[in-house]
């Protein structure tokens, strides 16, 4: 409910016309059966049409009103749960912008589909029948009520005495359901997951033949969902004949009640016709509100999840006071840094210390696991330092505004990521108003100009997930985006594992052209794509155990001369 009020506030006038379409609303059902009664007891009993056709006339002009009302709160409920519910999906949208690696790793990629889409939409569901009910109910019951004891004290007794029965009915039936919405919300997001991953790897699950698998993977989280809907609705369905039946009841006490009446000339016709109209309209609000009670819980459970994103507070973000802006990098310095991850107990990288400046080329290389990848994520800040400093011009990049840190560096990840679109649109993501030039420029660069134009040029379109394009093809598309944004650090991260040997060879030379004033830092597996650079950092389980250029770790460090035996040959080691 907070959630909900939170959002509402930016909508008050709305609001208030929803407010006064709803007494509107109750004013003319209210109103109404005291004219009926009237009409009755004075016009009908009484053979006078003059009165009748006065109190008609009367009738249909506040039903008008009525239908008038019941549209402008139906537009009111729609504007505003629809309103609410993208201002929500919008914050919870920006509010995932800021999420660093660790959040997203904390939520997982599903749960936060999930709780975009289907939690957001159980908020909508919820709001548009709060708004129609939340204020009518009250209203309704307190006129309704008023009037019912007004009509007739003794017939009323059997109303009030089936109210609590009513209520607490809801109340259990509350209690029971929030568990099991819980558990469907979140078999829906092991829905969610279990899809992605089997859309996305298709390919290797046919390759592995584990369809079948796969099948009753999804299966049994389908399965659960349905359980738990499937306890929902029984309760349901339970729940609304109850309802029902306890309402019948009250009825036809009233009716022997009344019958006694009528025959002791204690209550009139009207009077009576009246009174049946404002049960009505008592037990139609309580079956409101029950409805409102029992979409509560799931509404509630819906809330509590979008509300955790709001309440996650990003582990990375601009400092506090003193936010300096970055406009140039002349040189980077580890200074003895460890790092651990959030969700691990060892140290991945250990006491790390090296620098570099503009104009050089350094390498990073060594075993699957031994940190390279950790490390170079340090310098966008995707993860802050367990231990140590990063500097970047001599002060730690902790201290920098956190966008202008990355928008001077050009990050190019392991796996080459491209968004639906044309390949122009693809490479303008490094800088929306790159000239056709640059495109052209920097995919020549990339080695990538040759097949755009094979693929029909720049404004070919990329499918999703890039599958119209090869590993290679996406590596050298996503080089090129970097190179368009002529950043003062590039990062490759093992960028050119998938190129052939002479398309890397080729790329590393036009490289060397383009990033000349730049800092280039490379990670790689193979010797060939490094042994040119200034310094070679040789990892092994997080630590540095050699720093050198190529020669001179030929020389002195062990785990890279077997690196490169492994790869090159004598007569290449002997030409180096
Ligand atoms: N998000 C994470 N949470 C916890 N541990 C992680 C995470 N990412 C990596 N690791 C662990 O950190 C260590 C270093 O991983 P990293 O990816 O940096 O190695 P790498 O040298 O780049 O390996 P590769 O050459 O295979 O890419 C590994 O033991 C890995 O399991």
């Amino acid at each position: 409910m907070k959630l909900i009020i939170h959002y509402l506030k930016n909508y008050k006038k709305m609001f208030l016309l929803n407010v006064v379409s709803v007494l509107g609303f109750a004013l003319v059902e209210l109103g109404i059966p005291t004219i009926v009664a009237q009409m009755i007891d004075n016009g009908v009993n009484r053979g006078d049409p003059a009165y009748i056709w006065k109190m008609g006339v009367l009738i249909a002009a506040i039903s008008f009103a009525g239908v008038a009302g019941t549209i402008l709160l139906g537009y009111c409920c729609a504007y505003l749960s629809t309103s609410v519910t993208r201002d929500i999906r919008n914050d919870i949208f920006k509010k995932t912008q800021e999420f660093s690696h660790s959040e997203f790793h904390e939520f997982g990629i599903a749960s936060l589909i999930t709780r975009t889409g289907n939690d957001a939409f159980q908020i909508q569901m919820f709001m548009n029948i709060l708004l129609r009910t939340a204020l009518m109910t009250p209203v309704m019951m307190i006129g309704s009520i008023f009037l019912v004891l007004r009509a007739s004290l003794s017939l009323s007794v059997v109303i009030l005495a089936t109210i609590p029965l009513i209520v607490g009915g809801v109340i259990l039936v509350a209690r029971i359901s929030e568990p099991i919405s819980e558990s469907q919300q979140s078999s829906l997001e092991d829905i969610n997951r279990i899809s992605k991953e089997n859309l996305s790897g298709i390919r290797v699950i046919r390759a592995f033949t584990n369809d079948e698998y796969e099948k009753k993977r999804f299966d049994g989280a389908n399965s659960s969902y349905m359980g738990n809907s499937k306890k929902l609705f029984k309760l349901m369905s339970v729940t609304q004949p109850v309802f029902f039946l306890l309402m019948n009841l009250a009825g036809m006490v009233i009716y022997w009640i009344a019958s006694i009446m009528l025959s002791e000339g204690t209550l009139q016709i009207g009077e009576l016709v009246a009174f049946m109209d404002y049960l009505f309209h008592v037990m139609f609000s309580i079956m409101l509100f029950c409805l409102v009670f029992m979409m509560y819980p799931k509404a509630a459970v819906s809330a509590g999840r979008i509300q955790k994103i709001f309440d996650a507070e990003p582990s990375i973000k601009n400092p506090e006071t003193n936010v300096q802006s970055l406009d140039h990098i002349d040189d980077i310095v580890f200074d003895h840094v460890d790092f651990v991850y959030p969700d691990g107990e060892e140290a991945v990288l250990k006491d790390v210390s090296f620098s570099v400046k503009r104009g050089e080329t350094i390498a990073f290389i060594g075993s699957t696991g031994s940190g390279k990848s950790t490390l170079i994520n340090l310098i966008p800040r995707a993860y802050d330092v367990s231990a140590g400093r990063v500097l970047m011009n001599g002060k730690d990049i902790r201290t920098y505004d956190l966008e202008s840190l990355r928008r001077a560096i050009g990050f190019i990840p392991q796996k080459a990521m491209l968004f639906s679109g044309t390949i122009a649109d693809n490479l303008r993501f490094g800088k929306k108003d790159a000239t056709m030039e640059e495109l052209v420029q920097a995919a020549k660069t990339a080695q990538a100009y040759d097949f755009i134009m094979e693929k029909g040029g720049f404004e070919e379109h990329i499918t999703e997930s890039a599958t119209n394009v090869s590993g290679g093809q996406r590596q050298r598309l996503s080089i090129a985006r970097a190179l368009i944004r002529r950043p003062d650090v590039y990062v490759f991260d093992d960028s050119f594992s998938a190129l052939d040997f002479k398309t890397d060879a080729k790329l590393r030379r036009m490289l060397k052209k383009e990033t000349g004033n730049a800092i280039v830092m490379v990670v790689a597996q193979r010797i060939s794509s490094i042994m040119e650079a200034d310094q070679i950092i040789v990892l092994n389980e997080g630590s540095i155990v050699g720093t050198g250029t190529h020669k001179e770790l030929l020389e002195n460090c062990r785990i890279y001369r077997e690196i490169a035996l492994s790869q090159l040959s004598e007569e290449e080691l002997s030409h180096a």
